[in-house]
C-alpha cells in the first residue's frame, strides 16, 4: 500500500481541527509520517501518536522566513520518508508549498481535494461543487491539499509509539524572503470560519446590524461570514466574506440570513452539507440551492431562532 506523509508548517499543543483531519487521513495508510517545520511539544507529540502515525519529522522554525524554510523542511522529508502521497492544508500558504515542491520534485499536484483513498484516487469538487470528479496522479509524488470538514476526525483509541527524528535542514541564504512585520489579528472565541460545523452568514439584508446573525452564531457555537455586500459596505471585516473571492466554507449547517445568493456567493457555500435560508422575498436564488427556506424578516427570524434554540439548551 502507498505511503503517506502530512505537512504542517506549525503545530500547536492543541492541533486545530484542520490538522486532526489531515491525522485521520492519513491513518489509513499502512505507513504514514508527519513533517513539521517547527518545534514541537511533547502535548502535540501525543495528540499526534493517538492517530496512529508512526514517525514525526521536525526541523526548528527559521523565524522570519517565509514559505523557503516549509519548501525546505518538506523536500527533506518527501526524501527521508519515501511517501508516495503529501498532504497539506487547503489553504493559500500550504497550496503554495504544494505547488512549487511538485514543480521541484517533478511530482503532481491536487487541490480541493474531498478524500484521497488509499489506492491514491483523489475525489475533489469541480466548479465551486456543481460536481465532484476522481482524479489520479501519473507520476511522481503526489501533492494534494485537502478542504477542511472533509474528513470525520477520528483518533485511534491506543497511542503508538512515535518515533521523532530531526531533519537537518541548511540555514537559510540572505536570497530568500524573509517576513519583516506581522499584525496581530484580533483574538475572537468563534471556531475559524473555514473550519467550523456551524456558519451563520449575513448580507446586505443585515442592513447594518450584524448583532443578530452573531447572536445565532455564538447560540449555536457557530463562526460568522458574510456577502460581499456586507462586507463592501464595512459592515464586518473583509477576512469574513464567503464566495468566489472570499473564502469557501463547507460545514454541516450554513445558514444564510439576508443574501440574495448570487451565483459568487454560492461559490463559496453551496458544498455545505445542510443549507437554511434566511430571506423575505420568496423568489430569491438562494432558495434554489437551500435545504430548507424561510421566508421573512431576518431581524424576526433570527432572535426567534436564537431564543429556541437556547431554551432547548437549558
Ligand atoms: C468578480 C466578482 C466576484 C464576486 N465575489 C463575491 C464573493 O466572493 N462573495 C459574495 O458574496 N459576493 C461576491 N460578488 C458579489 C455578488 O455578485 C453579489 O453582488 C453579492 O453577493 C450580493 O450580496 P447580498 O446577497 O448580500 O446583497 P443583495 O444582492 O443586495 O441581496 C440582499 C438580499 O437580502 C434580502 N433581504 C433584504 N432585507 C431583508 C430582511 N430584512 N430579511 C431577510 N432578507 C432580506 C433581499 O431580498 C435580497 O435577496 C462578486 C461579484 C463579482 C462581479
Amino acid at each position: 500500500m502507498p505511503s503517506a506523509l502530512v505537512f504542517f508548517n506549525e503545530l500547536s499543543d492543541v492541533p486545530s481541527k484542520a490538522q486532526r483531519e489531515l491525522l485521520t487521513l492519513a491513518s489509513r495508510f499502512d505507513q504514514s509520517t508527519l513533517a513539521v517545520a517547527s518545534e514541537v511539544s511533547q502535548d502535540a507529540q501525543n495528540v499526534v501518536a493517538n492517530y496512529g502515525l508512526s514517525k514525526l519529522l521536525v526541523a526548528p522554525s527559521q523565524g522570519d522566513i517565509f514559505v523557503d524554510h516549509a519548501l525546505s523542511v518538506l523536500e527533506a522529508a518527501v526524501k527521508q520518508s519515501a511517501s508516495d502521497v503529501v498532504l497539506v492544508a487547503n489553504d493559500n500558504f500550504n497550496r503554495e508549498v504544494a505547488a512549487r515542491m511538485a514543480v521541484r520534485l517533478d511530482g503532481a499536484v491536487i487541490t480541493d481535494a474531498i478524500d484521497v483513498a488509499t489506492d491514491l484516487v483523489v475525489t475533489k469538487d469541480e466548479l465551486a461543487g456543481s460536481y465532484s470528479a476522481q482524479a489520479q496522479s501519473t507520476g511522481g509524488t503526489l501533492f494534494v491539499s485537502v478542504k477542511p470538514n472533509s474528513i470525520d476526525d477520528d483518533p485511534q483509541s491506543s497511542g503508538q509509539q512515535l518515533e521523532v527524528q530531526n531533519l537537518a535542514i541548511q540555514s537559510a541564504t540572505a536570497a530568500q524572503v524573509r517576513v519583516v512585520a506581522t499584525e496581530a489579528k484580533a483574538v475572537s472565541d468563534r471556531p475559524k470560519l473555514t473550519e467550523a460545523r456551524v456558519v451563520v452568514a449575513g448580507g446586505r439584508g443585515v442592513n447594518g446590524d450584524f448583532g443578530p446573525v452573531e447572536d445565532l452564531a455564538d447560540a449555536l457555537a457557530g463562526a460568522v461570514g458574510a456577502s460581499r455586500a456586507a462586507t463592501d459596505a464595512g459592515w464586518i471585516t473583509h477576512d469574513a466574506q464567503i464566495g468566489q473571492t472570499g473564502v469557501t466554507v463547507s460545514p454541516q449547517l450554513f445558514i444564510s440570513a439576508g443574501i440574495s445568493g448570487a451565483i459568487q456567493q454560492k461559490a463559496g457555500m453551496q458544498t455545505s452539507k445542510c443549507i437554511v435560508a434566511i430571506n423575505k422575498d420568496v423568489d430569491a436564488p438562494v432558495f434554489e440551492i437551500a435545504d430548507f427556506g424561510i421566508v421573512g424578516d431576518l431581524s424576526k427570524v433570527l432572535p426567534q431562532a436564537a431564543e429556541e434554540i437556547r431554551r432547548r439548551q437549558a
